[in-house]
């Protein structure tokens, strides 16, 4: 008699490298079938943007030929996650089903209908943190409380326990389960990936994003070994310079968990330790690698916030934002900005990285969203929503907190008096003009516009409407 398969889900976990449901699920013994869900019905899913679902195409196509090679099917399906995950359970017989946990209001409610569903039918469900080092509600203040400002935050994970060991990459279920794997799936009906359409067509607009990255978990592992290797040494003192490649890329793999953080951390400490052993003490290493280390619990600290405000892409998270008087919205200078149409050079810059690479770097994003927020006075969430599109990394937490964030709204925010100058910041990182003529061509030519506002003017003009706010 055949053994039941076990139903592994697949979400924001695209490898098998450190990835907790799928080595449970080959323990369990038996064959395994593995299935995504493209969820664009559940209440309160936000459909992904535009780059991120040609992201997905990529990572899904790359998942599914390593999953092939372990024995292990991989099955679309599209629709409401927990009546198609509970519907292919019966279907396929399956009595467990395995996941890793997702963090956001609407993908938890999500989960936790399909777990009850799941538990109605008789079948187990199991699921398991993989996505971040620390679940939201396993830190929290002395008093109980969820935390709001990252500094303590950081020095209370510093303090707890060190994040586990990742997982090794499992081998796969026998050579016999492999095949009566291959025997559900072929009775399952699925879709085709490029069915899914994720992948623009007409037009193609993808080429720079083809050009810029490669999705998956082999890309990930050697961004990451390459970066500690020879980019580490210099993130300190390179980290805000637009123009080096002093970063490590990784965001984008950290979204679709093509990377764990675990691995990261791990991987970032052995760095660490190596050279402070070294050096018999701390090292110019070791302090960078701290630096990166504290750099990734910012993504802790925003799903964090984001878990303990649920609506952080929509509401502020200071409730008394919500009387600032953002003028009327001005959809020409909107799309100036888009469009990397302002006539401010840095700003332009960053908004032509974005569009055509799907990324910006971390310095210019904070500079062309103060520009949106306090010189155009153009609401966050108008920011937040056409980063939502054009991002590969697009995630719901990192993306609203650090909006909100610059716009002053947000957990541990910069102050909202605190404006930066495009043009300083511009003199200060990118002072020979290097990331600024990679991406803007026409800087300095007749083609290039004039400065869409006044700076000075704009500025104080934002913080007198911020100096209404505080009269109230
Ligand atoms: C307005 C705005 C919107 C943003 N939206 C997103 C988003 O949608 N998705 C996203 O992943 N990041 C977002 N960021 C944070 C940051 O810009 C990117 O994570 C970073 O540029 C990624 O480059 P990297 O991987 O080379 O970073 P590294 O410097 O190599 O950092 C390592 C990792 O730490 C994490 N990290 C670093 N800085 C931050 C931060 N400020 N907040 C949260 N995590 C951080 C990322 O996972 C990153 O991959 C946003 C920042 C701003 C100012």
């Amino acid at each position: 008699m055949t053994t039941a398969p076990a139903l592994l889900c697949f979400r924001d976990d695209l490898r098998l490298g450190d990835n907790p449901a799928l080595t449970a699920a080959i323990d369990a013994g038996g064959p395994v079938l593995a299935v995504y869900v493209l969820d664009e019905e559940s209440d309160g899913v936000r459909p992904l943007g535009a780059a991120a679902r040609w992201w997905l195409h990529q990572s899904l196509s790359s998942l599914r030929a390593q999953l092939a090679a372990i024995g292990i099917p991989l099955l679309l399906r599209r629709g409401r996650a927990d009546s198609v995950i509970a519907g292919l359970a019966a279907e396929s017989g399956a009595m467990s089903v395995f996941w890793n946990r997702r963090y956001g209001l609407a993908e938890r409610t999500v989960d936790a209908a399909l777990k009850s569903e799941l538990r109605a039918a008789g079948v187990t469900a199991q699921s398991f943190a993989a996505s971040l080092l620390f679940e939201p509600w396993t830190v929290s203040t002395g008093s109980g409380a969820p935390y709001s400002v990252f500094t303590p935050y950081w020095r209370r994970l510093i303090a707890l326990p060190e994040p586990r060991l990742p997982l090794p990459t499992p081998a796969g279920p026998g050579a016999a389960d492999a095949a009566a794997a291959a025997g559900f799936a072929a009775t399952l009906a699925g879709d085709e990936l490029d069915a899914w359409e994720l992948q623009p067509s007409r037009p193609d607009w993808a080429g720079g994003l083809r050009a810029s990255w490669q999705p998956g978990e082999a890309s990930a592992l050697r961004l990451l070994r390459e970066f500690l290797a020879d980019a580490l040494p210099r993130y300190e003192a390179e980290r805000d310079v637009p123009a080096e490649q002093a970063t490590s890329r990784l965001s984008p793999a950290l979204r679709w968990g093509e990377i764990s953080p675990h691995t990261v951390w791990h991987e970032t400490v052995r760095v660490r330790n190596a050279a402070a052993a070294a050096s018999g003490g701390s090292s110019p290493l070791a302090s960078a690698a701290t630096a990166f280390l504290r750099q990734l619990a910012w993504r802790e600290f925003a799903a964090h916030v984001s878990f303990h405000a649920p609506d952080l892409g929509r509401v502020n998270w200071r409730r008394e934002f919500d009387g600032f008087e953002w003028p009327p919205l001005d959809s020409a200078a909107l799309g100036a900005w888009q469009r990397g149409r302002t006539g401010v050079p840095l700003v332009d810059a960053g908004m032509r990285e974005l569009w055509t690479t799907g990324t910006m770097h971390n310095r210019v994003r904070m500079v062309v969203a103060s520009y949106l927020c306090k010189n155009l006075l153009i609401d966050w969430r108008h920011g937040e929503e056409w980063f939502w599109q054009t991002l590969v990394d697009a995630d719901a937490a990192s993306n609203a907190f650090n909006w909100q964030w610059v716009a002053g709204s947000g957990a541990d925010a910069a102050p909202y008096f605190r404006v930066f100058n495009p043009l300083l910041q511009q003199q200060k990182f990118d002072p020979h003009g290097e990331y600024v003529r990679r991406h803007l061509p026409e800087w300095g030519t007749p083609d290039y516009p004039e400065p869409l506002v006044d700076l000075a003017e704009s500025r104080r003009a934002a913080l007198a409407a911020y100096e209404r706010l505080r009269r109230r």
